[in-house]
């Protein structure tokens, strides 16, 4: 069977919470290899979509990231604020669009030609999210504010400029450990971002 759509049958959706997000019980029906139709259940949390972008200066050597406290990544045991790449929730915009104006607000660089490089499920089990990833050149004249997230939005991020080299020994350190700006630097190793 090549269709999903035709393997699966919503039976029941059930809203657990409608707070800042949304997270809903769905119950199913599975129609298995073996033919049969199996009842399941599965949480699904809602945040909707985001973009995430790599900020890179390839004369320089260096990418821009950001350093901010991620609260869940807290509760799970990480001791120390969380490296990332410039990202957000797309909020129903268009991902380019989007990316460029969070890319100002939380490194201050404005950048215009930004690349779509892939996509990606991030939490397939459990989380809708679509995240579409992007990478732009950067220098100093892009630099037209300090970055560092909306206040009203209660952010608060530094705006770090590091040597690539150093930012994927960080990740060989394990002190880079968030997926997405992994999957970037990786995306910028592979396809020589910085020449061979
Ligand atoms: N009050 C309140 N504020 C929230 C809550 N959840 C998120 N926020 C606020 O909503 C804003 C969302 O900021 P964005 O920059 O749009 O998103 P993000 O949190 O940086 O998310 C990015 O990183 C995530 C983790 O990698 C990604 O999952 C996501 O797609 C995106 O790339 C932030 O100010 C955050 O504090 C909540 O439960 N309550
Ligand atoms: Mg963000």
């Amino acid at each position: 069977m090549s269709n999903t759509a035709e393997r699966v049958n919503i039976v029941d959706t059930q809203v657990l919470s409608h707070d800042w997000y949304l997270l809903k019980k769905i119950t199913f029906d599975y129609h298995r290899n073996n033919g049969e139709w199996q009842r399941q259940t599965r949480e699904v949390y809602d945040r909707g979509n985001g973009a995430a972008i790599l900020l890179f200066n390839r004369e320089q050597r260096t990418v821009v990231l950001t350093r901010q406290f991620r609260l869940p990544v807290f509760v799970n045991g990480h001791d120390g604020l969380l490296i990332e790449v410039a990202a957000g929730l797309l909020e129903g915009a268009a991902p380019e669009q989007r990316i460029r104006d969070e890319a100002e607000e939380e490194t201050g660089y404005r950048v215009h030609d930004v690349k779509k490089v892939f996509e990606a499920y991030m939490s397939p089990g459990s989380v809708t999210e679509k995240l579409h990833f992007f990478i732009a050149e950067y220098d100093s004249a892009s630099k037209v504010g300090e970055g560092g997230g909306l206040e009203e939005e209660t952010e608060e991020l530094e705006v770090l400029e590091w040597r690539f080299d150093d930012a994927l020994a960080a990740f060989q350190r394990g002190e880079i450990c968030d997926a997405k700006t992994i999957m970037l630097l990786q995306y910028a190793a592979m396809n020589n971002l910085f020449g061979a």
